[in-house]
């Protein structure tokens, strides 16, 4: 058996995606993401001009050799543009496996472990009383977990409220939109929402909160003290992990459990974090860290530690993203919990999936492979439109983690 072809498609209905279409001689063919959020066409020429020549006339079966091909043949390891690509050709050769076997993919993972993989959706307003609101309608809506994002007063354009009420798309300008950031508003006013919340909602519900990189190890331990009384399901990326020694300090200080890893393209990434038990959730996710192949090594080394996954599920990564992490989700026995943020009902006409949400979770269909393709002639309706993430400053003008 060959690959007898594969190409890019990039297609923007109503944001940016990067999709590899895989094709064999025959007749097989699968699909994978590559969308890399604000640099979505470094991953496009990665692929079109250093991957794809290599892949022609490759035995698509060996998704094992190729991963290796990819990874330790570049020489230059790792990074979210190789990763993302070689993601993108292993989920596609994963598809065609599931799609040759006649089976969908979590079954050629092990099977079951689960009946459906239990989400959290995104709430967020401009202050505590829009953002309660906003928890109130998911949990009408039948969400078990939610994750609470409040405009902060005195900062402007806070992270995480968003111009939708199902999701927040902060990839909005030809340019990067400056936003701002303050920890000491934010220290005073996050947990405020969450003392509101459970007054309001009670504790039947599992709540959510992303830091978003923006605090320094001391005052992470300081938020996450401070909202032990609320019990919450994670505190994500309360301070940036690339100095994976900090986690101590603020696993010392306070009990709330601790998400991190969405922006990790490997298992180096995780490692201490996990070896050290500093982290309660890996955030790590499909197309982020190199596939089903190496994402179920991250979740086989968490598995020792007690760590549970939770996969990264923001909108830029493509309902073919979703589809694949929902079957890993409903394979993968140390599972937490998955993240999903609605795509726009163009999106999911340009990429038709057999996933559907059900009083708070997500399950998979039983067609073969993960179950998502792409209408191409509707994708070819959408053309490529820069979008870059935001960036943040501080008061006086200093530039901060957005
Ligand atoms: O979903 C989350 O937890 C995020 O932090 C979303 C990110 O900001 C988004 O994926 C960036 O592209
Ligand atoms: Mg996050």
């Amino acid at each position: 058996m060959k690959i007898t072809s594969a190409r890019v498609i990039v297609t923007c209905p109503g944001r940016n995606f990067v999709t590899l279409k895989i094709e064999t001689d025959q007749g097989v063919y699968g699909i994978g993401d590559a969308t890399l959020n604000g640099r979505e066409k470094a991953v496009v020429s990665y692929l079109e001009d250093h991957v794809i020549p290599c892949l022609i006339g490759m035995d698509p079966r060996n998704s094992e050799d190729i991963w290796q091909y990819l990874y330790r043949g570049a020489y230059w390891r790792r990074g979210p543009v190789t990763m993302r690509a070689i993601a993108a050709v292993d989920v596609a050769l994963w598809d065609i496996k599931a799609k040759m076997a006649g089976m969908p993919l979590y079954q050629l993972l092990g099977g079951r472990s689960r009946d459906g993989v239990m989400v959290y959706g995104h709430a967020n307003g401009s202050d505590i009383a829009e953002t309660v609101d906003a928890v109130g309608q998911y949990i009408d809506m039948g969400y078990k977990a939610i994750r609470a994002q409040t405009g902060v007063p005195g900062i402007k354009d806070a992270y995480g409220v968003g111009r939708g009420k199902l999701f927040y798309e902060p990839a909005d300008a030809a340019l990067p939109s400056v936003t701002g950031w303050d920890t000491r508003k934010a220290l005073n006013y996050v947990p405020k929402l969450f003392e509101k919340l459970r007054e309001t909602y009670g504790f039947d519900h599992h709540l959510l909160h992303d830091g978003h990189h923006r605090y320094s190890p001391t005052e992470a331990a300081q938020l996450g003290k401070a909202l032990e009384p609320y019990s919450l399901f994670w505190l994500e990326d309360v301070t940036p992990a690339e100095n994976q020694e900090a986690f101590k300090l603020i696993r010392q200080h306070t009990t709330t459990p601790l998400a991190v890893g969405e922006i990790f393209n490997t298992i180096w990434d995780a490692k201490d974090l996990i070896q050290n038990q500093l982290i309660d959730y890996i955030r790590a996710t499909i197309v982020g860290a190199g596939g089903i192949t190496h994402l179920r090594r991250i979740a086989d080394l968490a598995s020792m530690y007690q760590v549970r996954t939770g996969c990264h599920g923001a909108t830029d990564l493509s309902p073919v993203t979703m589809g694949t992490a929902l079957h890993f989700d409903t394979w993968v026995p140390n599972f937490g919990i998955q993240e999903y943020m609605r795509h726009t009902p163009e999106t999911d006409e340009v990429f038709p999936h057999d996933y559907r949400f059900e009083a708070g979770m997500l399950y998979v269909g039983d067609t073969p492979g993960h179950g998502v393709d792409i209408d191409e002639a509707l994708a070819a309706k959408y053309p490529y439109k820069p979008a870059y993430l935001p960036v943040a400053r501080l008061e006086d003008g200093t530039m901060w983690n957005w």
